[in-house]
């Protein structure tokens, strides 16, 4: 971070934050999850950090919200190592959908009925059945402790309350599981599959263990701190890619022009995004826009990369 930088989102994070948190009353909470609509609609904090350590944050960063979407990056990350890049490949494509994120319309369409990729639902339930172990236990037991190693934070959890609810509603998941398997492209149990895929989504954490996990990314898979390299940069730059692509849902290409960073959204409100080699950003809204993403989250990373000249393009 160049001082100049640092003193200046010192000073005025806290007023971004808070001329973003307007926007929140024309957003709404999800409540398709039913656990989730408990969340604070006027909510808005975010937290970035760099690799030295130094850390800014304004508005609500205590907040804890479930990971969701954010959670498909890192998995696609676990199932890259577990298996390598042909045999993930095989299972999901690398193209954007245009498509809600839990649209089935394309996966009887356009043959083989693949997943277009793996940040959509049904592209990351393929992957959830690709991360290696004995059970759908073990799998997520090894899915929650890489996400522990990557935040620095072995208290990240499940928020079993959130899980439950998404568990017992998630009829269209469930179909979507149903399809895959039909088609050739789930290994193993369905029900199973899905578990690994609620749990993943219900791991909760706060804007800095997302900001940290960002930082991961953003260091090429090496952590900054320790020094040690726990992704392979190959898988890193797969994982930013997607990111750029698809991690916005089908508001990405918007996102790409408006604050044109690598990022991902979950609907809890979530928001994990970084300046390559230089900040990981964790950030949290659960009002969301139309499209599903944190509507004062948007609002106020386009003011960061316009103030600050962040755009990588
Ligand atoms: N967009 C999201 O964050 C979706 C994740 C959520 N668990 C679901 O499957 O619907």
């Amino acid at each position: 971070m160049t001082t100049k930088e640092w003193n200046q989102l010192r000073k005025m994070l806290p007023q971004w934050v808070e001329e973003s948190r307007r926007h929140c009353f024309d957003g709404k909470v999800a409540s398709y999850i039913p656990e989730l609509s408990k969340a604070p609609i006027e909510a808005l904090g975010i937290h970035i950090l760099d690799g030295r350590g130094n850390a800014v944050s304004a508005g609500d960063c205590g907040l804890s919200f479930t990971m969701q979407s954010i959670s498909k990056v890192f998995t696609l990350i676990l199932a890259l190592i577990d298996n390598g890049e042909e045999a993930v490949f095989s299972k999901v494509g690398m193209e954007p959908t245009g498509d809600n994120f839990n649209s089935m319309l394309k996966l009887e369409l356009v043959q083989p009925g693949i997943p277009f990729n793996p940040l959509i639902n049904a592209g990351a339930i393929a992957i959830s059945s690709l991360i290696a172990g004995e059970s759908s236990l073990d799998k997520s037991a090894r899915v929650l402790r890489f996400f522990q190693l990557l935040a620095g934070n072995d208290s990240l959890d499940y928020d079993y309350d959130v899980y439950r609810s998404e568990s017992e509603t998630a009829n269209l998941n469930r179909s979507m599981g149903y399809l895959l398997k039909d088609n050739g492209v789930l290994e193993g149990d369905v029900e199973d599959v899905l578990d690994v895929y609620f749990r993943h989504c219900s791991i909760s954490v706060t804007c800095s263990d997302l900001a940290k996990m960002a930082l991961v990314l953003a260091s090429n898979g090496k952590d900054p701190l320790s020094g040690k390299q726990l992704i392979p940069r190959r898988y890193v730059q797969i994982a930013k890619t997607f990111m750029t692509t698809c991690g916005m849902y089908n508001a990405s290409g918007e996102f790409a022009i408006q604050v044109g960073l690598p990022a991902k959204s979950g609907v809890s409100g979530g928001i994990l995004t970084m300046l390559p080699g230089r900040y990981g950003i964790g950030l949290v809204g659960p009002s969301l826009n139309r499209k599903g993403n944190s509507i004062a989250g948007v609002e106020l990373l386009q003011k960061l990369s316009q103030q600050l000249d962040w755009s990588l393009f």
